[in-house]
């Protein structure tokens, strides 16, 4: 089964709008989660159909903890998105992933605790896997598209989500990075990752480091300042890579091979007469395909 691809790009700290949509339009999108971070970029680029959400919105207004992911996830689907790339800001563990390097991350581990992290509770109960929280097909994609773009990337790494908005302590940091085996450090792919599999989404994590976080014994405490340099002196990295996706994932797409477009098939566990219809009606554009 065919069909055609909506590139969705959720846009990080930094990454505010997307250049080069050809019949470019910011739509405005209800859902029945509230309203998403902003407006949505629509348009096409290559041929292919793209969608853009700034996720802390234009002018950086939401904070990590009040960034509406379950609206946004649901606005993306709603609108017809089909594979979505998170574009995000991050703190390293590693020597090696330095600050202007890009990481495609295939692993979280969540420490957020103030967010919304589910579309289903009490009447209507779901359990999705969320062992390979990545998607490998937009992840391969991502990765080609960084090596076009000319830039480092490091294929794979952990993403330790913290709560914020402040950074972590020094101890912290270095439980991370020493105990727990993280990679990288970034307030937002979580829940997003969660609900995207929810919402039987194809997505795919692309992290900018942008400094050391507080355990390098050269670099000291992270701060703002230095990340903001960061993120100026390699926007256009960013951006340059997203121009690449539409062309290496085309205007049609297959299945998923790893099942992400299926993620619900036997996930639902209220049994059909016990389920509530005002979360049923909720829950049209994540899971209309198995609810009926
Ligand atoms: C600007 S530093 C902290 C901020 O940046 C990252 O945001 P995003 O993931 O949306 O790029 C990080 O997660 C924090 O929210
Ligand atoms: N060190 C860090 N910790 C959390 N979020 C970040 N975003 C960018 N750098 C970060």
């Amino acid at each position: 089964m065919t069909q055609d691809t909506m590139i969705a790009v959720i846009g990080g700290s930094g990454i505010y709008e997307i250049d080069g949509l050809e019949a470019a339009e910011w739509v405005s999108v209800d859902t029945p989660w509230g309203a998403p971070s902003d407006q949505i970029l629509t348009g096409h680029l290559d041929g292919v159909k793209m969608a853009f959400l700034p996720r802390h919105g234009r002018g950086h207004v939401h904070s990590p903890t009040e960034v509406p992911y379950r609206a946004n996830i649901d606005a993306l689907k709603r609108l017809g998105a089909t594979d979505v790339f998170s574009v995000s800001a991050c703190g390293s563990f590693r020597e090696e992933m330095a600050p202007g390097d890009f990481v495609i991350v295939d692993q979280f581990i969540d420490r957020t605790f103030a967010r919304d992290k589910s579309f289903f509770g009490t009447g209507c109960v779901a359990h999705v896997s969320t062992a390979h929280p990545t998607c490998a097909r937009l992840s391969d994609a991502a990765e080609e598209a960084a090596k076009l773009a000319g830039v480092t990337v490091h294929r794979g790494g952990t993403y330790l989500c913290m709560e914020g908005p402040q950074f972590s302590s020094m101890a912290e940091s270095k439980m991370y990075r020493e105990s727990w085996g993280c990679d990288v450090i970034g307030m937002t792919n979580m829940p997003e990752a969660k609900l995207a599999r929810e919402a039987e989404l194809c997505y795919a994590s692309i992290a900018m480091v942008t400094d050391y976080d507080s355990w390098h014994p050269e670099h000291g405490a992270v701060d703002i300042s230095d990340i903001l340099a960061t993120l100026q002196g390699n926007s256009n990295n960013g951006r340059d890579l997203v121009r690449r996706l539409p062309a290496l994932l085309g205007k049609q797409r297959d299945l998923c091979p790893h099942g992400c477009d299926r993620a619900l098939e036997f996930a639902v566990m209220t049994a059909p007469d016990k389920r509530d219809p005002a979360l049923l009606a909720k829950l049209d554009a994540v899971a209309g395909r198995v609810l009926g």
